[in-house]
């Protein structure tokens, strides 16, 4: 190595203060420049001077803040690289600025700053010389052959004038740097650990004395931590494969970092899997005397149902292993079907869990996502058991008539067993609620399977039409009707008021409902099949004189509903929507002043309801009456309207609209028509009686064959109205029109053609 290829500097140098990035001896940087002092040193120094040594300049890093960087001479580090601009370009945009292009030549220290202004100069010393490796170093004979091969590549690749030979000589010593790369990253993979280390000597370099103490630190509260997760493991009292499942993922999770995304996801999966009620189970305090008891004191009326509830748990009793149906309630909302539900759970002594299933159109929501997604989680089904705590509680499914359906998968189907639904190859998937897998339910979470034999599921749901039918056919179906008018008073009285007086803080003596106002509440502000609104309208009043009891006033006798309501906006206190004025009932005399228009009586999701249908004609082609056009029409959009049983009403209807005649406007009907002429019986007669009881009618129409459904119906409501038996459409029209009707025969014109 000659001495003339040592780099000599000036001993005063023009300094460069940098913020961003440091420029080390043989290394090329590009600087942007843009303060005054760094503008001026462009400027002055390197854009006029014309010698060689004009071009060294000293970079320096500034330590101080850039927002601060003021007037004043920056805090300037005491050891710099002395450079040298290989190239300076100036620009006015963004803002005037120059880019400089620099080569570090050696460190360098400053000694004394001569002056500050234009820019720093210093006197400096030179600390470390640039040398070219050209030869072999006596000294250091390693760094000499790696110098002497690195040069040796360089120069093949200078040699090579033509592009395509550049490219072969380039090519081998670019995939072998990727080689070494790829190799240094599968190294990492292979000790996950070194991260930690790296940390942990990281933390040690600023605490020399205490670099190994720091690291132990670390292992120790990460091994506690694991340690106790194992111990809960353990004790978790999981089947055999489950446990073999939680120690493989433990065994992995030790050898993790903490920093790992992939750590707390198996966390979190080994704290779900020990919170998971393997084997803790309630015991069942089933006594048939005081069910009956427990049913009646929860529930006015519903005997059927109670009655049925009653010999599900006695053959429960006698048979401790009954994989039985599943019991689904279906009624209009509000009449105590999840009541009843949470009453059985209360019998056996065993947790309640509702799993509301409305709207749920995903079937990961049941079953749960694979750990391999973001964010995955257990469905429904396990985490209501890590609610509940115990493998044994009533599940009540709730409107699994509003599942729904979508790209993600049919949720109903997660809740049967189906073979397309086959996880690998033959196996079937276990699901829900089929008693003969349900033992084996695999969550996809959980990826294990977790017994469910011993919960004991029952649905609800509104109507039987949108169960999907697989789904139907495991459940034994219990409807649950509507109340009449006075069934609704004694629950009010025996349950309602007690229970909202209750939650209002408020105590019978404050508050006293009288039978006759709750009878008022109900015909006037409620129109429901359950007791839901009636509910709502009783927690209404008990607001309103919680305020007046906390105000001072003793209020010993509720006001009926109207005289509250002209009180309250008299003192403008409450402003109450749901105390309204009450509609005008009844509503069916003013309807019914034209020909055309018949009450029919239809049966929804929320109850009975008493339906109108219009028919008016007008000039028109259509057969089979020359020259008119009939337009039938059933008001009230909201109501769903399909099945047979409006028949008898468009006939009746159409019987009007032809022969000018009005129906009498007390009478409602419903059962499907033939084209003969026949009445065939239809669904849903208890709760179109109670929905035409309601409304006030006196006469109701309904076929022959449905006369055994009006055992249902209570005494007092049956009393009340006058059922007409249709077999024919003679007896249903004879009976629609005030002094009846001549039979259809006599009208040839209106005999089917068809
Ligand atoms: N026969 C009854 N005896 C006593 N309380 C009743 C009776 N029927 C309903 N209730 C009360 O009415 C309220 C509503 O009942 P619940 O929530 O069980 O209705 P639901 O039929 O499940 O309605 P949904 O279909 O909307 O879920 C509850 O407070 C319940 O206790």
């Amino acid at each position: 190595m000659s001495s003339d290829s040592v780099i000599k500097i000036p001993s005063r140098l023009p300094l460069l203060c940098t913020h961003d990035g440091v420029l080390l001896p043989g290394s090329t940087m590009r600087i942007s420049v843009d303060s005054a002092r760094n503008m001026q040193l462009v400027k002055t120094r390197l854009l006029k001077g014309t010698s060689l040594k004009s071009t060294i300049i000293g970079v320096i890093p500034n330590t101080r803040d850039p927002e601060h960087d003021s007037d004043e001479l920056p805090s300037l580090h005491s050891i710099g690289t002395a450079g040298l601009a290989v190239q300076v370009v100036g620009s006015n945009w963004p803002k005037p600025h120059y880019t400089l292009l620099i080569t570090g030549l050696c460190r360098f220290r400053v000694n004394q700053l001569l002056r500050e202004r234009p820019f720093p100069l210093a006197e400096v010393e030179q600390l470390d010389k640039l040398e070219q490796y050209t030869g072999r170093d006596p000294d250091d004979e390693e760094l000499g052959e790696l110098s002497q091969s690195f040069y040796q590549a360089a120069v093949q690749v200078l040699d090579a004038v033509d592009l395509a030979e550049r490219f072969k000589k380039a090519l081998p010593l670019l995939t072998r740097q990727i080689e070494g790369l790829k190799l240094l990253q599968k190294t990492r993979k292979l000790r996950p650990d070194d991260d930690k280390r790296v940390l942990a000597i990281r933390k040690g370099g600023v605490f020399p004395g205490r670099q190994f103490s720091l690291d132990d630190e670390v292992e120790d509260e990460d091994g506690d931590d694991t340690a106790l997760l194992e111990k809960k493991v353990k004790s978790a009292a999981m089947p055999e494969s489950a446990l073999r499942v939680c120690l493989k993922e433990l065994r992995r999770l030790k050898k993790m970092p903490q920093s790992m995304p992939e750590y707390a996801l198996t966390r979190n999966y080994l704290e779900m899997m020990v919170e998971l009620p393997w084997s803790k189970s309630t015991t069942d305090c089933l006594d048939i005397r005081g069910a009956r008891v427990l049913l009646d004191n929860d529930h006015y009326a519903m005997e059927k149902l109670k009655r049925r509830v009653l010999e599900y748990l006695a053959v429960r009793q006698l048979k401790s292993t009954l994989k039985g149906p599943i019991l689904c309630f279906v009624g209009p909302p509000g009449v105590g079907k999840t009541s009843v539900g949470r009453s059985i759970a209360r019998t056996l002594g065993r947790e309640f869990h509702r799993i509301a299933l409305g709207g749920v159109c995903d079937q990961s929501d049941i079953r749960g996502h694979r750990r391999t997604y973001v964010g995955s989680m257990p469905g429904r089904i396990i985490n209501g058991l890590k609610t509940v705590g115990v493998n044994n509680p009533v599940f009540l499914l709730d409107e699994v008539d509003k599942l729904g359906k979508s790209l993600q998968g049919d949720p109903a189907a997660a809740l049967l067993s189906s073979k397309n639904q086959s996880t690998s190859g033959s196996r079937l998937s276990k699901t829900v609620l089929d008693p003969e897998q349900n033992h084996s339910f695999t969550d996809h979470y959980l990826n294990v399977p977790f017994d469910l034999s011993q919960v004991l599921f029952i649905a609800t749901a509104n109507t039987t039409a949108t169960i999907p039918p697989a789904l139907l056919d495991r459940m034994e179906v219990h409807q649950v009707p509507g109340y009449t008018e006075e069934e609704k008073v004694e629950i009010a009285h025996r349950h309602l008021i007690p229970h909202q007086l209750e939650q209002h803080g408020l105590t019978p003596q404050q508050l006293q409902i009288p039978q006759d106002t709750t009878q008022e509440i109900i015909s006037k502000y409620t129109r429901e099949a359950g007791v839901r609104s009636l509910e709502r309208k009783i927690g209404a009043i008990c607001r309103a004189v919680a305020v007046k009891v906390a105000e001072g006033q003793k209020v010993s006798r509720a006001e009926s509903p109207s005289e509250q309501h002209a009180d309250q906006n008299a003192e403008g206190k409450m402003e109450d929507s749901e105390m309204a004025a009450p509609p005008e009932m009844p509503i069916v005399s003013e309807r019914l002043t034209l020909p055309g228009v018949a009450i029919g009586l239809a049966w929804t999701p929320m109850g009975g309801e008493i339906m109108f249908v219009e028919a008016s004609r007008m000039e028109g082609s259509a057969d089979p009456l020359e020259g008119t056009d009939i337009h039938l029409h059933f008001p009230a959009g909201a109501v769903t309207k399909d099945g047979p049983s409006a028949g008898v009403t468009i006939v009746t209807c159409l019987a009007s609209l032809l022969s000018g005649r009005l129906v009498r406007s007390d009478v409602a009907m419903t059962g499907e028509i033939t084209l003969r002429g026949l009445v065939l019986p239809v669904g849903g007669i208890k709760d179109k009686v109670l929905a035409a009881h309601r409304a006030s009618l006196k006469r109701l129409i309904i076929p022959k064959r449905n006369e055994k459904d009006l055992e249902e119906v209570p005494a007092h409501v049956r009393s009340q109205l006058d059922f007409v038996l249709a077999s024919s459409l003679d007896d249903v029209l004879n009976a629609a029109f005030d002094g009846g009707f001549p039979s259809a025969l006599t009208h040839p014109q209106a005999v089917s053609k068809l």
